[in-house]
């Protein structure tokens, strides 16, 4: 059987299994998680004018400390159209534009009225136009504020939109079929003999991909049935298909064959991971595959390392891969074999410790984890207090 392949290598390839999905035009409020494919400019100016930013009283700071005499109103939306003269003031609401010749808003706490007869009732006003949003505060038309690459979080669609943008450039969503495969499995609410499971893989799968700019499309739980499969495969309208199951050398482990048969390329299978070593990828037509181990803790790390890279590489993300970092260590590690290893952790008092069972089945201890340490392939024993990678779970 070949060597397996190393980590680093696996992700290469798999980042060069395709380029990103096509560019559309996506309404602002479709275009959430989704990333920029242009460079997006300001169409307009804003605040657009001077405008105040505190409810009271429009004024000159020469004419500080008053009185004035209130000649009108300026509301958001609805300004003063008149003009104004030294000792006058205007009621003035956030948001609402200066009336022209005023420079500074006297706030209505630090006001007494009777009448149009205004005074000042505190410290008024230090400088000359402050509680004064300036024409432009925030953006001029023609700045740039998002750039191509960068994603699109809930400030920034709202940024895309004071900016006068109604739609916005982004790749396409991508389509994520999910299989689950195993004659063993059965859903976690049906009736359960004893030699059955509840299939798990996919409500994970899923969850790990909200988020993303996924439309998922479920085949179900599909049998150890090698032509089954292949007309399951043969069938997929996708951007990517996931696979769970079936993956390994046993003779009920028929999703490469089934792939094969039904005229898919594999282009890698079998890495130096743990958990997660059998995944494989690969393309049927358009669609590329990434079948993953069955065992749930192999799916999750494996879904965590490729499935969600390759969704954001697909979605046009420049640096999709996981990002680690550094924690320190509290135990003792012993030292690693030949794969990249992905521990269950947790950290506790400032220091990250490993589940004591590490089985690739054992969801008890991935639910409880909070982070991964990275074990590189061969890492010497390491002890407390030294510094070790993790990758944080969210
Ligand atoms: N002789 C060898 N045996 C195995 C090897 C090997 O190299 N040589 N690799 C082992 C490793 S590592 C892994 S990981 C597993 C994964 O194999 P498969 O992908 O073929 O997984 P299955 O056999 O289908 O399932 C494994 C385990 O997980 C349960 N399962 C499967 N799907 C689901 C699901 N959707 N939800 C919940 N649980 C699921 C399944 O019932 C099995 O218990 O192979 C090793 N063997
Ligand atoms: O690589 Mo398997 O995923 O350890 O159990």
């Amino acid at each position: 059987m070949a060597p397996l392949l190393p980590l680093s290598e696996a992700w290469s390839r798999l980042l060069a299994l395709t380029a990103p999905l096509p560019v559309e035009r996506a309404p602002l409020a479709a275009a959430f998680g989704r990333w920029a494919t242009e460079d997006i400019h300001a169409r307009r100016t804003q605040p657009s004018a001077d405008l105040s930013a505190m409810d009271g009283y429009a004024i000159r700071f020469a004419d500080l400390p008053g009185p004035w005499r209130v000649v009108g109103e300026s509301a958001a939306g609805r300004g003063f159209a008149g003009e104004t003269d030294s000792g006058d003031a205007v009621r003035i609401f956030t948001g609402a534009p200066m009336p022209r010749g005023t420079d500074t808003v006297l706030v209505q706490e630090e006001a007494a009225r009777e009448g149009l007869a205004l005074h000042l009732a505190g410290e008024g006003p230090a400088t000359l136009g402050r509680n004064v949003r300036r024409r432009g505060l925030d953006f001029h038309e023609g700045d740039l504020l998002i750039r191509a690459g960068e994603r699109f979080t809930p400030a920034r669609l709202a940024l895309a939109g004071a900016a006068g943008h109604g739609e916005v450039a982004a790749h396409r969503r991508v389509r994520v079929a999910i299989a689950a495969t195993g004659d063993e499995l059965v859903a976690p609410d049906a009736s359960i003999g004893p030699d059955q499971l509840p299939e798990t893989n996919r409500l994970m799968l899923a969850a790990q991909l909200a988020g993303l700019p996924v439309d998922l499309i479920d085949l179900g739980i599909l049998p150890d049935c090698k032509q089954t499969l292949e007309n399951a495969f043969r069938a997929v309208d996708a951007d990517l298909l996931v696979t769970s199951g079936g993956a390994s050398v046993g003779d009920h482990d028929l999703v490469r064959p089934a792939l094969e048969a039904a005229g898919a390329t594999i282009d890698f299978w079998r890495i130096a991971l743990r958990p997660g070593k059998p995944m494989m990828a690969g393309r049927l037509g358009y669609t590329i595959i990434l079948g993953l181990p069955g065992n749930p803790v192999s799916a999750f790390v494996t879904a965590l390392l490729f499935v969600r890279p390759l969704v954001a590489h697909l979605a046009g993300a420049a640096d999709p891969l996981p990002r680690t970092r550094i924690a320190t260590l509290g135990e003792l590690l012993p030292a690693n074999g030949e794969r990249t290893d992905y521990l269950r952790a947790e950290i506790r008092d400032g220091r990250v410790l490993a589940s004591t069972l590490q089985d690739s089945a054992m969801l008890r201890a991935l639910a409880r984890a909070t982070c991964l340490i990275v074990r590189e392939p061969h890492a010497p024993a390491a002890k407390a207090g030294d510094s070790v990678e993790i990758l944080d779970l969210a």
